[in-house]
């Protein structure tokens, strides 16, 4: 059998990505997270304005910003999507921003059960895309950590990809990181940049975080940005911080520490057409003999 060109592409998606001579300069808020829910989002929303300031066209919040991140909260926290207060301040925001917003995560309810769910407001405060965590963190390490978001949680089923400014973006959250066949159909479908929302832990953090956004960009010969909360050394999770930007050459161009702030870049869509002609590596698998299929 013949070696094809691309793999398939799933059908809703169109063929053609869009982007590549373009910058989008984006803001990825590393919060400081709280109990206080009221006071998290608000804070989210001072940082969303002080973005805009710095000339940001899309905001990112980290994962879990309106809630601490541990099962015994997610209940609590819970909002419907868009119902909920975080929702309303986001589009709010978003709106007398005039910028994207990409929600980080909240603790959604939906019926009889709760999901991690991202949310993605337009610059007229619409809600344009909503990602729900595909891949739960269920992990059981020794005595370093134990976490299993499938006693309070449900996975999400979809993938979700957006469009900023004539970007495509894909999204996943957290845990979605450690598995390369989604990141991998987003970037066949057409995204020069994914954005994970995360909160890697003390024991995962060092070991991992980078290593799998490089590891994500490498492959996919795309822009990766991790977004995580500032880190809280008196927070039952103690999240790792280190919100990272990482270019399609698997570069990491900018990176904070652990404390509250905000990184601010440009991200220059034209670098990945240009690895990806360097290095042609999207028409040269295999795909006579294996394949990553999207089936939903
Ligand atoms: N918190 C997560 O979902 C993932 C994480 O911390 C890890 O993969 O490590």
């Amino acid at each position: 059998m013949a070696v094809t060109a691309t793999d398939a592409i799933h059908p809703r998606f169109a063929k053609k990505p869009l982007f590549y001579s373009i910058g989008l300069k984006i803001a990825l808020v590393q919060l400081s997270v709280g109990k206080d829910k009221s006071k998290n989002v608000a804070q989210a929303v001072k940082k969303i304005h002080q973005a805009k300031a710095k000339g940001a066209q899309l905001v990112a919040l980290p994962e879990c910003f309106n809630s601490p991140y541990g099962t015994k909260y997610f209940n609590d926290y819970a909002e419907e999507v868009p119902l909920g207060e975080t929702s309303r301040a986001l589009s709010q925001a978003a709106a007398e921003a005039g910028v994207c917003v990409v929600g980080g995560t909240v603790p959604e309810r939906c019926g009889d059960k709760l999901y991690n769910t991202c949310t993605v407001w337009d610059i007229n405060g619409k809600l344009i895309a909503k990602h729900r965590k595909m891949h739960l963190f269920d992990i059981d390490i020794p005595n370093k950590i134990t976490f299993k978001e499938s006693e309070v949680l449900s996975p999400g089923n979809e993938l979700t990809i957006f469009e900023c400014n004539g970007v495509k973006v894909g999204l996943g959250i957290c845990y979605d990181l450690r598995f390369q066949e989604m990141a991998h159909l987003m970037a066949k479908e057409g995204c020069g940049l994914l954005i994970y929302p995360g909160a890697f832990n003390m024991t995962t953090g060092p070991k991992h975080w980078e290593l799998l956004g490089r590891a994500r960009a490498t492959d996919q010969q795309l822009w990766v940005a991790l977004v995580s909360p500032a880190r809280d050394a008196n927070a039952e999770y103690v999240a790792w911080g280190h919100t990272t930007l990482i270019d399609p050459w698997g570069a990491v161009v900018a990176k904070l520490d652990e404390k509250e702030d905000t990184l601010v870049h440009t991200v220059d869509l034209s670098m990945v057409e240009d690895v990806r002609n360097s290095i042609p590596i999207r028409l040269q698998r295999r795909t006579d003999i294996y394949d990553t299929v999207r089936k939903s």
